[in-house]
């Protein structure tokens, strides 16, 4: 058996449903190594569905996701965590602890999660807060931040533990279209200087097709398009055209999920 998947996550089969409500219905999807894939869908979707069913939060109610060649749901608690240590979760809102200052934000994971002293801790903290150009935010307390420097200390968060595979929930929404270019520099760059796999849910498209080197779009419970930023700007299904030129016009239903 090949103990080094070449893919990072696989979806086969995945269904999800809440209660009656089916959000998904059949996802098959393979994320290469260190790849940035961007899944693109409607609103409402399931987008965010699909992250929290690679961190294990979710179970799907029927097929398998796996991480490393590894069946999340099956995992023990503890394995579970471990696999959670390897994934850096950076979401819309930063949410960043607002009571504690950058520097305990950042250091949080590490003083949970790890035997390191303080001084490595530190020294961690300041390595990633260069990384993504925040060195002089390290005393400051989130409310004393702009949302796009939030942003950054989020990414900044998210990469503390060095994970091997980073999960982006609509990292430059609501950002303007500088910072937004900003985010999306670094996101490219952490995935080249710490060699991430990368997922990255977003509605931007400028964004999408920066950062993209996989895409994939979510389409009524289903990844009905799955190639690369390039064929998908001259993808000749109707659903990704339309989508992508943002046309009110087209086969997208307003009703995002199958009912
Ligand atoms: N815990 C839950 N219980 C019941 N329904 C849920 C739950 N979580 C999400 N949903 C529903 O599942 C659907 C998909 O939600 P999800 O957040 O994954 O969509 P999304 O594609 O990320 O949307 P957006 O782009 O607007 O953030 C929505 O209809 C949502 O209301």
């Amino acid at each position: 058996m090949n103990t080094t998947p070449a893919s990072s996550v696989e979806m086969k089969d995945v269904h999800l449903a809440f209660g009656e409500k089916e959000i998904l219905s059949g996802i098959n999807l393979s994320v290469p190594q260190k790849a940035r894939l961007v899944i693109l869908g409607q609103s409402g979707g399931g987008k965010s569905t699909l992250l929290r069913l690679i961190l294990g939060i979710l179970r799907p109610t029927k097929g398998e996701v796996t991480f490393k060649g590894l069946t999340v749901s099956r995992m023990s608690r503890l394995r579970l965590n471990r696999m959670r240590q390897k994934i850096g979760m950076v979401y819309q809102y930063s949410a960043l602890i607002s009571s504690l200052s950058v520097r305990d934000n950042l250091a949080l994971p590490l003083e949970e999660l790890t035997r390191k002293s303080r001084d490595e801790i530190d020294q961690l903290v300041d390595e990633k807060l260069e990384l993504v150009g925040m060195a002089d935010a390290r005393d400051k307390m989130p409310a004393e931040l702009s949302g796009g420097m939030r942003k950054r200390i989020g990414l900044a968060r998210g990469i503390i533990m060095d994970p091997e595979l980073i999960l982006y929930d609509e990292p430059s929404a609501g950002l303007d279209p500088v910072i937004s270019s900003v985010i999306n520099e670094l996101i490219i760059s952490l995935s080249e200087k710490i060699g991430a796999t990368s997922i990255i849910v977003t509605h931007e498209m400028d964004s999408a097709f920066k950062v993209a080197t996989h895409m994939a779009m979510l389409y009524q419970g289903t990844i009905i398009a799955a190639d690369t930023p390039e064929r998908f700007k001259n993808s000749d299904n109707p659903v990704v055209a339309q989508f992508i030129a943002g046309e009110t016009e087209g086969p997208i239903l307003q009703a995002p999920q199958k009912t």
